[in-house]
């Protein structure tokens, strides 16, 4: 098995209002083509961690490494480009342009990024919407479209840059069973078809029973590392 993520003895402090652990001596590895959710009471310290290991908050103490990368220690400017290419982001809010269309919104960090002519950007965004079954929508505008549709649009947009790791925060936080269950079954296909990794924070316990592994937090400390 390949590690897609590897973390080693994270800590994290707080300082406001008053000086508090947020985070206690974590290490854990995902390893490519793992669907792994990470469930625990609200406050425990998810969204936290997912934060630090999406490069996005740097100040703790412990390693990252992410694809035989080690990120920790990482300029501001290394970790976007970093991000960029390496990391998929999904939110609870997909943060789509409203006034821009489907196909406009998963070209966008591609073309950020720079790796194709626009001509391929497109016709990779659009085997993206086709994977997802979202082909039909591409020129509608993504505020048009339903929570599930405009999900999909997000994870789209997630995978257009080919990242080898999505992390996911919330992801089905806003939608019905039907959706949460659409949503469930994509990570799980791009995890095992794929091989990407998806590590995603959630309260939906029936969401994340069916995953691969769960990782369980608890004040700050993981108490069941699964598998
Ligand atoms: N910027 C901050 N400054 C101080 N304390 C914070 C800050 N952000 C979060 N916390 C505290 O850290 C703890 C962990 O928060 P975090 O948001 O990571 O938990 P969580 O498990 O994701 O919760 P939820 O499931 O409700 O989203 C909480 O006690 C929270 O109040």
């Amino acid at each position: 098995m390949t590690p897609a993520l590897t973390a080693e003895k994270l800590n994290k402090y707080f300082h406001e209002p008053e000086e508090f652990r947020v985070l206690q001596d974590i290490s854990f590895t995902i390893n490519k083509g793992e669907f792994v959710p990470i469930i625990g009471k609200s406050g425990c310290g998810k969204s936290t961690l997912l934060y630090l290991l999406s490069t996005l908050d740097t100040d703790y103490s412990g390693t990252i490494t992410i694809n035989g990368e080690r990120v920790t220690g990482l300029s501001q400017n290394e970790l976007a480009l970093f991000r960029n290419q390496h990391i998929g982001f999904v939110f609870q809010f997909h943060f789509l342009l409203p006034e821009f269309t489907a196909l406009e919104n998963v070209m966008l960090p591609a073309l950020k990024l720079g790796r194709w002519s626009k001509a391929e950007t497109e016709e990779r965004a659009l085997a993206q919407l086709q994977q997802l079954e979202m082909a039909p929508f591409a020129r509608q505008l993504s505020s048009k479209l339903s929570g599930g549709q405009q999900q999909r649009i997000a994870i789209a947009r997630a995978l257009i840059n080919e990242p080898m790791i999505i992390m996911a925060d919330e992801p089905t936080g806003n939608l019905d069973s039907g959706n949460t269950r659409l949503v469930f079954d994509i990570f799980n296909q791009l995890a095992h078809e794929k091989g990407i990794a998806v590590l995603a924070v959630t309260h939906d316990l029936d969401f994340a029973k069916q995953a691969d592994r769960v990782i369980e937090m608890k004040d700050g400390h993981i108490v069941s590392p699964g598998a």
